[in-house]
């Protein structure tokens, strides 16, 4: 795979659109200037995340004629030479009158090669800890969404999507993807249910006089994306302390 280097840019979300945007800008030349190649918004980075403003917030997507928030990110992946993925903003469909959570993604001449409507609606009832209700306003998307950059293909979903490993399965084995993409704007007390776990993987050992030859090397990947424990190669019990890394990383 071609390496290359992605940037994350988490804009602190405020009431006034044009702050946002403008923020964007700032946040996509910086992480050009340190060699990204890619950079990725937030979901909903143009509009506070709260469905009484999503109506009021939302714009149409022309890909052949991009206007407001979608002229502006072609603009700055023109002029900043990266790929761009828009977090996502509402969308207005002029045609069905439906909005929807939208993702738009241009290349490095700021061309739009993909736009993801999210599918899965986030709907969350759980008075005192979550309360959400997305689909009072959008109507969820149908399509998987894969997009081609230089370094491979890149699969894309929108936050609460994440919660369907289908569109990630269906990504990697039909298109090959080399990384999944999720813009999000998680509740504080779900997101680091996603995104900072353990992963434990337990392989047989490695018998060089059998036909089958297994890889073992059992191992422990920690929420920081670092190997914790590999088992190596001989039969043994592999140990490890779960809690070793800690799971606020900030
Ligand atoms: N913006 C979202 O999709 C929120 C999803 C979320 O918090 C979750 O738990 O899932």
């Amino acid at each position: 795979m071609t390496r290359f280097k992605i940037a994350l840019a988490q804009i602190n979300v405020q009431l006034d659109k044009n702050a946002n945007l403008e923020k964007a800008n700032e946040m996509a030349l910086e992480a050009s200037k340190n060699g990204a190649g890619l950079v990725v918004f937030p979901e909903c980075f143009n509009t506070p995340y709260d469905t009484k403003y999503f109506r009021d917030y939302a714009e149409v997507i022309d890909t052949s004629n991009p206007s407001g928030t979608t002229l502006m990110l072609s603009n700055i992946a023109k002029e900043c030479g990266v790929f761009i993925v828009g977090g996502s903003i509402p969308e207005k469909d002029p045609w069905s009158g439906k909005y929807f959570n939208t993702s738009v993604v241009f290349d490095n001449h700021g061309i739009i090669i993909a736009v993801h409507r999210k599918m899965h609606l986030a709907d969350l009832n759980a008075p005192g800890r979550v309360v959400l209700s997305e689909s009072d306003v959008f109507s969820p998307g149908s399509d998987i969404t894969v997009f081609a950059t230089p370094w491979g293909n890149i699969g894309l979903g929108i936050c609460y999507d994440i919660r369907f490993t289908e569109i990630s399965l269906i990504s990697a084995r039909r298109d090959n993807v080399i990384m999944m993409i999720f813009p999000a704007a998680f509740t504080a007390p779900n997101g680091q249910m996603f995104w900072e776990i353990y992963v434990a993987g337990c392989g047989p050992a490695q018998d060089e006089t059998v036909p089958f030859h297994s890889n073992a090397h059992s191992t422990v990947v920690g929420p920081d994306g670092l190997v914790v424990v590999d088992g190596g190669v001989e039969e043994k019990v592999v140990y490890c302390d779960i809690g070793m890394v800690p799971l606020n990383l900030h």
